[in-house]
């Protein structure tokens, strides 16, 4: 597999600060990754030294196998960013501000230019706006044709800082169908978010920075695969528990947790025993519970809803 962004031992130190304290982010071909961490634990430092805008103080930084920022000319023509809220002309159409984006960049022809353009505002849905000049666009469009600019050049990978911040949730699902989209269509997309639910919703490997520090970095279905038990619900947990002796490992409620992997086996015991069930499934952490076993402090720090 290739490794789209690829850091090691990548430390950032404003004074006695480690606002990015060691940090090996792995990246690979195809993943849409979510870059998970509380408020200043050291994201947008982070995409920052990836792009290039920010050196690091010590460390290394490899992107789609270039190194950075070495190699920025090369690599940066084949990455869409989109870092902290874009700037536009409020007095400027979307087209206009597109145009304007495209010839300030480079590799892309100004003969195919409106045609890139045009393509990329009917790529985040701003095809239908017109002429209407950027001032008057809602959050969520403003969002949007930042999008779109990252999107100009057809970029392998895609880099994202809280792409939904500010959002409302129609808005945050449209940004997150067009990224399922783009990714559906090659793309690699690596997204740093404080939200757990819109990774958990989105990525496919998450990483997660606590601090400065990742704490954390694998495929989300390994995170949250079975635990290795079963879990009931039921009216009456305490016949589960004197039935099933010794493989209760916990109850809350109405909620048992039995050890052992096949539903199956255990809703039979339990209906052989005449012991209604009214749920029953395999258990798994969630994401919340991964991050915090390992981020350990950040219960108050990363937000699990909305
Ligand atoms: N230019 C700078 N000078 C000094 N300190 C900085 C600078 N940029 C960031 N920091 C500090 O580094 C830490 C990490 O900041 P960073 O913006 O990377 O975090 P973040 O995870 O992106 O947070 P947020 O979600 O709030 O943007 C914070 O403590 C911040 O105050």
């Amino acid at each position: 597999m290739t490794a789209v962004i690829a850091t090691s031992a990548l430390v950032k130190r404003y004074g006695r600060l480690r606002a990015v304290d060691g940090v090996d982010l792995d990246v690979r071909e195809g993943d849409v990754y979510g870059f998970l961490g509380a408020n200043g634990s050291g994201k947008t430092t982070t995409v920052r030294m990836l792009l290039g805008l920010v050196l690091p103080t010590s460390g290394d930084v490899e992107l789609l196998g270039q190194r950075m920022p070495r190699a920025a000319r090369r690599v940066l023509p084949r990455v869409g960013a989109l870092i902290e809220g874009p700037a536009h002309y409020g007095h400027l159409s979307g087209r206009e501000n597109l145009a304007l984006l495209d010839a300030a960049g480079r590799g892309g022809s100004w003969r195919t230019r409106s045609r890139r353009v045009r393509a990329a505002l009917e790529q985040v849905g701003l095809g239908g706006v017109g002429r209407r000049p950027v001032k008057a666009y809602s959050l969520g469009m403003r969002q949007r044709l930042g999008l779109a600019g990252a999107l100009l050049r057809r970029p392998e990978l895609l880099v994202l800082d809280e792409p939904t911040n500010g959002l409302d949730p129609q808005g945050i699902t449209e940004i997150r169908e067009l990224l399922l989209d783009l990714h559906r269509g090659g793309t690699t997309v690596f997204l740093s978010s404080h939200l757990l639910a819109e990774v958990e919703q989105l990525c496919s490997r998450v990483g997660v920075l606590d601090r400065g520090r990742l704490v954390l970095q694998d495929q989300l279905a390994t995170l949250t695969a079975p635990t290795g038990s079963t879990v009931v619900h039921t009216p009456v947990p305490e016949r589960v528990r004197a039935t099933l002796d010794g493989r209760v490992t916990s109850v809350d409620g109405q909620r048992v947790v039995v050890r052992g992997a096949d539903p199956a086996e255990v809703n039979a015991l339990l209906v052989g025993a005449g012991i209604p069930v009214t749920a029953l499934a395999l258990e798994r952490p969630t994401l919340e519970h991964v991050v915090l076993a390992a981020a350990g402090t950040t219960s108050d720090r990363v937000e699990a809803q909305r």
